[in-house]
């Protein structure tokens, strides 16, 4: 499996957020903006609620990695960095 921590999920995504579109599903959603990321963010929200509440824990974590993924490709798309979301924990 290929393992990262958020960190490094999210280095990487800003590295990918400027490459090919048609190779990258960071790339295509930064091209289309907060409106489609935003949808997806609450999309993903509602499957972890749904998984946490009818399905198992590996469901809901699976649903929850793709909620973080989606909230750094929206933290990238608004030139928001990591220390900038740390700072309000
Ligand atoms: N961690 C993720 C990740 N989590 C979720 N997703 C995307 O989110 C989708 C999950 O949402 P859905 O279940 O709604 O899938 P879907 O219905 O096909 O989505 P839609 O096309 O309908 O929006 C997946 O199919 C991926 O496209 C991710 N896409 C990429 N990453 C990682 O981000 C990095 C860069 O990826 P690329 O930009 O694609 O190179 C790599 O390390 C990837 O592993």
């Amino acid at each position: 499996m290929d393992r990262k921590t958020f960190e490094e999920l999210f280095a990487e995504l800003q590295h990918k957020a400027t490459g090919d579109p048609a190779t990258s599903r960071t790339a295509e959603l930064v091209g289309k903006g907060v409106h489609a990321i935003g949808k997806k963010v609450v999309e993903e929200a509602a499957e972890v609620w749904m998984a946490a509440e009818y399905e198992g824990a590996d469901a809901t974590a699976e649903e929850i990695s793709q909620l973080l993924y989606h909230l750094q490709v929206m933290m990238i798309a608004r030139g928001i960095s990591l220390d900038d979301v740390y700072s309000h924990l």
